[in-house]
């Protein structure tokens, strides 16, 4: 039999439980009545409580009495029946329960002309333009690095680095530093100064050897016409009128500058031997690093190699030889560049590269370098003499050399069969 609590709330069972109870219940009835007349027990009426109850829950009352009825008849079979009295509390305190129990199995009815389920969230279009704009911009973002990336890779700064690398012993931090700033230069075709790289150390370390190949490696990516070496020297010897040379360096950097800029290029313009160059020429080089200048004078690469700061180089290092800190090369940098303003304003504007000492295993591999590119067979014990015939500085066992390399390509020279003769005392060349 359905119990009415499974159908709570639920018009349609209701009404059939009503139908199909109505004959069992007047039977029910029946015998309750001949029962209590033969045990003499009359059944006990509550009629202050039906009053109270709703019509509803007096049926499932009924319905739950029977049921119990049914099973007392036809399991048990007890000699006197007789009905639960309840008490007080009990009488005040089942409606409520029951309502509550109701109250949290009652499903939520709508009415027939609604939806039974929550409204689809309409997404706003505020959201829609907003994550479009979000989109827009990262994409623009991206691009943004792609041409960064694009303007820096046509320099192929990464074949630079590793020719370096190959190229030029025992100046690590040197090239690091070389390659870092033009990746940050020449990222971009506009800028806000130009940059100008000041290359320093000590004689025969390399610091000519890299402009020479920063120079070739510039001029294999872009036209010659945007590539200037200029030897101090040779350009402007010490005879010759510093007012001329003045005219001659600014038409030559001008004219460079204008045909770069048309053709969207970058001019670099590389001056060796510095320490040989005239104060009113370096005026004229000044001029050109100012800030406050047509953008194209902006757009320029200037390298000065010099050995000047070349002695304080060699008295930082050798007083802190043990120390191979990387802030060592910040504070060797701040001591090149103390001593560079104070030969000329020029400085102020420069990134200091420092070109330190070079130790004997750095000579060893300029010796083995040049015998090869002279056609000569490697021996190491003729390298080893060879290197041994240097000057050193010996610092805790370290030998710094105190002309770098300097001398290696005219001791290698002597080894061909001309000097050979000539001087047969000196090493032979196989
Ligand atoms: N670090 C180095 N690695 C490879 N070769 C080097 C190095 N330093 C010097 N050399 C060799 O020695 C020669 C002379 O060096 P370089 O002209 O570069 O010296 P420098 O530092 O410019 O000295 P200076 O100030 O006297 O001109 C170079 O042609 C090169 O063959």
């Amino acid at each position: 039999m359905e119990t009415p609590e499974a159908g709570d709330g639920a018009a349609v069972p209701q009404k059939k439980i009503t139908l199909v109870s109505s004959p069992v219940r007047a039977i029910i009835r029946m015998r309750k009545k001949i029962r209590s007349l033969r045990n003499g027990c009359l059944p006990l009426d509550l009629p202050s409580r039906r009053s109270t109850d709703s019509p509803k829950s007096g049926m499932r009352r009924q319905v739950s009495m029977e049921s119990s009825v049914f099973k007392t008849s036809i399991y048990e079979k007890p000699n006197i029946f007789k009905f639960d009295s309840p008490t007080l509390a009990k009488a005040t305190l089942s409606p409520q329960l029951r309502k509550s129990k109701r109250k949290k199995s009652r499903p939520v009815l709508y009415p027939d002309n609604h939806r039974k389920y929550l409204p689809v969230e309409q997404k706003s279009k505020a959201m829609r333009c907003l994550i479009l704009f979000i989109l827009i911009v990262g994409f623009q973002i991206l691009n943004a690095i792609e041409n960064l990336d694009d303007n820096v890779q046509k320099y192929d700064l990464d074949g630079l680095e590793k020719t370096l690398k190959r190229e030029v012993f025992g100046q690590r931090f040197a090239i690091v530093k070389i390659v870092d700033i033009f990746n940050d230069y020449l990222a971009t075709h506009y800028h806000n100064k130009p940059l100008v790289i000041s290359m320093n150390g000590p004689s025969g370390v390399g610091k000519s050897h890299m402009g020479r190949i920063l120079a070739k490696h510039f001029r294999s990516i872009m036209d010659d016409d945007f590539i200037l070496q200029y030897y101090v020297r040779y350009k402007c010897p010490e005879d010759s009128i510093v007012t001329l040379c003045q005219e001659d360096l600014s038409e030559m950097i001008s004219s460079m500058i204008s045909r770069a800029e048309m053709e969207e290029k970058i001019p670099f313009f590389i001056f060796d031997e510095v320490e040989a160059m005239p104060p009113p020429l370096m005026d004229v080089l000044k001029g050109f690093f100012q800030l406050n200048q047509t953008n194209e004078y902006l757009n320029a690469v200037y390298v000065l190699i010099s050995n000047l700061g070349g002695n304080e180089i060699i008295e930082f290092i050798l007083e802190n030889s043990t120390n191979r800190a990387r802030s060592m090369d910040n504070d060797l940098r701040q001591v090149v560049r103390s001593a560079l303003v104070e030969h000329h304003s020029i400085w102020n504007v420069a990134e200091i590269v420092p070109f330190v000492l070079l130790e004997k295993k750095h000579i060893l591999q300029c010796f083995l370098d040049e015998l090869l590119q002279e056609g000569f067979y490697p021996d190491q014990e003729n390298i080893q003499n060879l290197a041994g015939e240097l000057n050193y500085y010996t610092i805790n066992e370290t030998k710094y050399s105190t002309m770098g390399c300097k001398l290696v390509v005219g001791r290698v020279n002597l080894l061909h069969p001309v000097h050979s003769h000539m001087d047969s005392s000196g090493p032979r060349g196989s």
